[in-house]
């Protein structure tokens, strides 16, 4: 049986497919490179977590196939706010429409409200993504290694570290963060939520931290809520943390954000 993001990277296939039809890469390169150059979200993260406070990443996201409708969000901006007023080192938009609710214009916007490096939070399989993202002006998109192989995964590395983004590559088993670590970026993520089960376990960071070698930014993903789960995975060494949903549901999203930050 086809798994949540076996059929997320089915539909993926079929807009790329279509964003081929209807823009050449050649314009979108040429439209990525007239952008004023990426902010710096690798130097961000990695600049906060030197100083041993916590990155986070906070992210935007209206839905997902593991909670359901989680905000409707009619201005994605005024979180974007929020999160930068509570700390946040870098924010997260996902763009995917289908599962998340969100878009490219969701990311376009919160870009041009807020200061601080913005990722694209997408499936990415093709150069193609890559470069709508910085023509967009994103910063910084993400790598999932279970939906890429090695040669895949670094030639989709390459195509953004030459438009001067930074790449968070996502791993959730031994394999896949092996993979990862043989890729150049420093932020490695460890997703504690299993995409294929959809089950959401801390453990997973505390079980793969130790193949973080330290000249590589350990940031654990999902699944986190609490003062509780920060003090937890701040044991694992992880200094940067991307979290969405318990954000996103939080009635007070600045409050939420510094409580978070300011964990040690
Ligand atoms: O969140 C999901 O249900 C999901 C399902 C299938 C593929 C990806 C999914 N999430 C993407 C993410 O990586 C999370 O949005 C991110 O790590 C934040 O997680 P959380 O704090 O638990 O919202």
């Amino acid at each position: 049986m086809k798994t949540a993001l076996d059929k997320i990277i089915d539909y993926k296939r079929e807009e790329v497919a279509s964003l081929k039809i209807k823009l050449s890469a050649s314009t979108l390169h040429s439209d990525a490179l007239r952008r004023t150059p990426p902010r710096g979200f690798a130097q961000q993260m990695l600049s906060i977590a030197k100083t041993d406070e916590n990155a986070l990443i906070c992210e935007i996201k209206r839905k997902s196939p593991s909670a359901g409708n989680i905000n409707t969000l009619k201005n994605p901006i005024l979180a974007a706010q929020s999160y930068v007023d509570g700390g946040a080192a870098c924010i997260s938009v996902l763009t995917d429409g289908p599962s998340f609710g969100g878009s490219l214009e969701d990311m376009i916007a919160v870009r041009d409200a807020v200061s601080i490096p913005v990722l694209r939070k997408d499936f990415m399989i093709d150069e193609i993504q890559i470069l709508e993202a910085r023509a967009a002006g994103a910063d910084a998109i993400l790598l999932i290694m279970s939906v890429l192989d090695k040669e895949h995964a670094l030639s989709l590395h390459q195509c953004a570290e030459d438009l001067g983004m930074s790449i968070l590559l996502e791993a959730h088993n031994e394999a896949e963060l092996e993979q990862a670590l043989s890729l150049p970026s420093p932020l490695v993520g460890v997703n504690n939520r299993d995409l294929k089960r959809m089950v959401t376990e801390l453990e997973t960071t505390e079980r793969l931290s130790s193949m973080v070698p330290t000249d590589k930014l350990l940031i654990s993903e999902s699944g986190i809520k609490t003062t509780e789960d920060i003090h937890r995975l701040r044991k694992t060494g992880a200094r940067g943390f991307l979290i969405g949903e318990s954000l996103m549901k939080s009635e007070d999203i600045v409050k939420s954000v510094r409580e978070l930050r300011d964990i040690k």
